[in-house]
């Protein structure tokens, strides 16, 4: 028996649930209308009448596509029964005729293909889905850092084994603030930081303090300047430079030995100091050790530029001396005043190596950055890409035959700061990656770097007053240089950490 609260609520059901169903449900709702007219019009017999036999087929697809979308079981209707409502015999007429035109078949076959439509449209949906967790597990940058650690082959590694394209750990993100690519849209100015000769120093009054002066200028203004004839042989530069090279080029299961991330031994090898905390790997590999105050033995040096190795860093040690000198002069502090900070205590010895880069404009061979020691000596072949950033521009740092550049660092600026208005500049400074190549370079820092240290450091005492407040706090080398470690080139000063 028809139920007609139920047949409401069935209804009200449908038009809730899918916009379509009620579409249908109205239709077929106008029908049972008609159907009513039209038994009005027509005498009908038990079984509904003509009308009523008629509209079974069609009521029965409706249902079966009402279940088949929305799982719902649509009651059974009797429709023998018509439906005793109210309609004029006219107007039943008419929405016979309507009725009659109405084909739920078509509407069904209309309805298939929308929803064929609407499975394809999920099913691309899914599949960009699909795509991009592929892609993005694909790129697990701790897996492939990792994995690029384990070979303890460097960037060498990669460039041996005929990469044509740089792994994405390389590849600097666009977005970025510490991104330098951005910078490359700032100027680039074709000025050179001074070459200064060192010729004669010694002999000649004048012409010291005429080099002091330059000193004093270029620390000011550039942070950076270049010395000649500054008393290491060319000689032992280029023996220097070969002996970097025969280290990264030596034999891969040798060199292996001596890769680590373990900083207390005494060479320590790998790329990337900060690999596993920098945005961006930079397109290098690096040796390091400390040579004074307490050198390794000469065994525990690599074979392939222990000699050398230990010779540069002798010169080296002695232009630290003589160079600790004239900053000191340059800052109006008598001579020996740097020297007896201890500026020239501790020296770090770190050869780097810049394989050539099948896609240079894609990363760096070093990431801006500040030095973290006193003072860098630093050698460079004849390929270039050493560029240092001031004023929103980048310098280029052309390599000049025989010469070594020399750059203040952190701890110098913040040791000096107020000892005049004029600072001496702790500056910034990158190494582009380069289709030529290997690049090689030494830098020496002045500093005992991680070694346990406690004298501290801070603005010169006796030139504090009230109007010249210490602008850093006092820290040790090792606090310092731990911290500057720890953070990686990720393109912020670490001084930023220690002001007051
Ligand atoms: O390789 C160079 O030219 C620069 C290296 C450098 O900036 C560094 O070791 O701190
Ligand atoms: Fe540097």
């Amino acid at each position: 028996m028809y139920n007609s609260s139920l047949h409401g609520l069935f209804i009200f059901e449908l038009i809730t649930k899918m916009a379509f169903v009620a579409f249908l449900g109205r239709l077929l709702f106008v029908s049972v209308f008609v159907l009513s007219a039209y038994q009005e019009f027509n005498e009908f017999g038990a079984d509904g009448g003509p009308a009523a036999k008629n509209l079974k087929p069609k009521f029965d697809v409706f249902s079966k596509h009402v279940t088949a979308q929305t799982g719902l079981q649509v009651p059974h209707v009797d429709l023998s029964w018509s439906f005793n409502l109210e309609f004029g015999v006219a107007r039943g007429a008419s929405l016979l005729y309507r009725y009659e035109e109405f084909d739920a078949k078509e509407i069904v076959e209309e309805e298939a293909i929308r929803r064929t439509k609407r499975k394809k449209k999920k099913k691309k949906m899914e599949t960009i889905t699909e795509t991009i967790n592929c892609v993005q597990s694909k790129y697990d940058r701790a897996r492939e850092l990792k994995a690029f650690d384990d070979t303890k082959a460097g960037v060498k590694g990669l460039v041996d084994a005929g990469i044509e394209k740089i792994p994405q750990i390389f590849i600097l993100p666009k977005d970025n603030k510490t991104n330098e690519a951005e910078a490359d849209n700032f100027d680039k100015v074709d000025f050179s930081i001074p070459v200064i000769d060192l010729e004669g120093i010694g002999n000649d009054s004048k012409l010291h303090q005429e080099i002091v002066e330059k000193i004093r200028h270029a620390s000011e203004s550039w942070g950076f300047f270049q010395v000649v004839n500054h008393g290491i042989p060319v000689s032992v530069l280029e023996e220097m430079l070969r002996g970097v090279r025969r280290f990264n080029e030596q034999d891969g299961e040798v060199k292996k030995q001596f890769y680590t991330r373990d900083v207390t031994r005494k060479v320590v090898y790998n790329s990337n100091f900060d690999l596993y905390t920098s945005p961006a790997a930079n397109w290098r590999d690096t040796f390091f050790c400390f040579m004074a105050p307490n050198p390794p033995k000469p065994e525990e040096l690599p074979d392939s530029c222990r000699d050398i190795q230990i010779e540069y860093s002798r010169h080296v040690m002695s232009l630290g001396f003589q160079l600790f000198g004239l900053l000191s002069e340059a800052l109006g502090l008598e001579s020996s005043r740097l020297i007896d900070m201890d500026c020239a205590k501790g020296l770090t010895f770190v050869g780097h190596y810049y394989p050539a880069c099948p896609q240079p404009e894609l990363t760096l061979g070093a990431s801006k950055h500040t030095d973290d020691g006193f003072l860098t000596v630093l050698l460079q072949d004849q390929i270039g890409g050493l560029q240092i950033f001031l004023e929103n521009k980048w310098i280029d740092i052309p390599p000049v035959p025989g010469s070594l550049v020399i750059n203040i660092g952190d701890l110098l600026q913040a040791s000096e700061l107020l000892i005049s208005n004029d600072k001496f500049r702790s500056v910034e400074h990158r190494v582009l990656a380069n289709r030529d190549g290997p690049r090689v370079s030494v830098a020496c820092f002045f500093s005992t770097s991680l070694m346990p240290s406690l004298k501290l450091y801070g603005p010169i005492q006796e030139l504090l007053s009230e109007d010249n407040p210490p602008k850093y706090r006092e820290t040790t080398v090792e606090e310092y240089v731990s911290y500057s470690y720890s953070k990686g080139l990720d393109g912020i000063s670490p001084l930023l950490h220690f002001k007051i």
